[in-house]
């Protein structure tokens, strides 16, 4: 099959593992442990129904957005995912410019397998930079620095990964890099000489030897004394830690489970995110990832409050698929369902996706149980 003929995002990942290396698919798809928090990912959103209105002229359709004073083509952008060159020989410079022509955001993974100089230098875009903190602090600045002068817009802060979740198919693979990839924005930077083999897959090791499991909130200050750059954090599931994040000074959260990677039996982040935006309360803008796949699951998040979504995996399957231009093709699909979602709702601009648009599992419940 080739790419033309995909009509879902399913389709592309049921497409990449027939061309992908088995180690390189299973580190892509898999969750942690017995990914129960990755099949409610997916399952929770199809739990919410949609409330649609009908006779609305929508004729012209619109579905920009802003974001962070940022003007995009549409509420979804991309989260950060490493290692894009286990995807594609051109890697996270393929993706830059796929994201950039549709005209959305990208955040670049700390861990990607082209730095950020060179996924800079593809052109005009808006970029984020993902950090993750090691323990050298002297490295970390550097990278944030080297962020600000590439011109990155914010950095996304990661705060779920003091170490690596227990991902079993890289485990059973023994997953290691090949020789052609490797943590290129650290390349020579790190001492890389003496680490201990903490674990069968080589990516667990290497978080465990060299990420800064101590990072707290302190740090959030830090992080926020050594740039001007807008912080964002990245992995927050509570309404405890929201609160925290505002009072941080955060400029935005990132509702996520990392894609269920990290901590299994954490809820579905589409789940906690009512409840997040209601006591974050407008102070700042709230995110979302995690098992966002179709036009309706991105309308589903907006009406519970998020003011834009980010996708990992497809944007990485889209890459394994075709390259820049498969993940071009994903980018197009998401708007091209979102438009046809939002006509179907009645609704002809973001600004107009509201409360009343959706339905969740227990408000149905409450419904049929009032006419008991
Ligand atoms: C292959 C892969 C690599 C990832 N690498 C990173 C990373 O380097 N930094 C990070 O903060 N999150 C990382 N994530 C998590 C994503 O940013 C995001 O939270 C998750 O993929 C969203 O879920 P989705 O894949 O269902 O869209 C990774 C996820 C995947 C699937
Ligand atoms: C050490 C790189 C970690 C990448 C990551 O966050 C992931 O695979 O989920």
């Amino acid at each position: 099959m080739s790419s033309q003929e995909l009509v879902n995002l399913d389709e592309f990942e049921a497409l990449a593992k027939t061309k992908l290396p088995k180690m390189a698919f299973d580190y892509f798809a898999s969750g942690s442990e017995d990914e129960y928090s990755l099949r409610e990912n997916r399952n929770a959103f199809s739990r919410i129904r949609l409330r649609p209105r009908i006779l609305v002229d929508v004729s012209s359709v619109d579905a920009s957005t802003t974001v962070l004073g940022f003007r995009i083509s549409m509420p979804v952008m991309v989260a950060p995912t490493a290692m894009h060159k286990l995807a594609h020989p051109e890697g996270e410079v393929a993706t830059a410019r796929a994201i950039s022509a549709a005209d959305t955001i990208m955040i670049l993974s700390s861990s990607s397998s082209c730095s950020m100089e060179e996924v800079a230098a593809t052109g005009p875009g808006v970029r984020f930079f993902q950090l993750y903190v090691y323990k050298d602090r002297q490295i970390t600045t550097q990278l944030v620095h080297r962020a600000e002068d590439a011109g990155y817009s914010a950095i996304v802060l990661t705060v779920d990964t003091p170490r690596l979740g227990r991902r079993e198919a890289d485990l059973k693979n023994k997953f290691k890099l090949p020789p052609h990839v490797s943590y290129k924005n650290v390349e020579g930077l790190l001492n890389v000489n003496n680490l201990e083999k903490t674990s069968d897959s080589e990516l667990a090791a290497w978080a465990d030897n060299l990420f800064d499991r101590s990072l707290n909130w302190k740090d959030v200050k830090w992080l926020q004394s050594i740039t001007k750059l807008p912080v964002i954090l990245k992995g927050i599931l509570t309404v405890e830690d929201a609160i925290l994040a505002v009072q941080a000074g955060a400029a935005g959260i990132m509702v996520s489970n990392h894609g269920a990677r990290q901590l299994n039996y954490v809820p579905a982040t589409i789940s906690v995110l009512e409840e997040v935006v209601k006591a974050v309360g407008g102070q700042v803008p709230v995110f979302l990832d995690g098992g966002i796949r179709r036009g309706t699951d991105v309308f589903k998040a907006l009406a519970l409050g998020a003011s834009g979504v980010f996708v990992g995996r497809p944007s990485v399957f889209g890459l394994a698929v075709d390259g820049e231009a498969g993940v071009r093709k994903v980018l197009q699909m998401f708007q091209n369902e979102l438009e046809i979602t939002m006509a179907l709702m009645g609704v002809c601009s973001i600004k107009q996706i509201c409360r009343n648009h959706v339905q969740t599992e227990h408000e149905h419940h409450t419904a049929i149980n009032s006419k008991l």
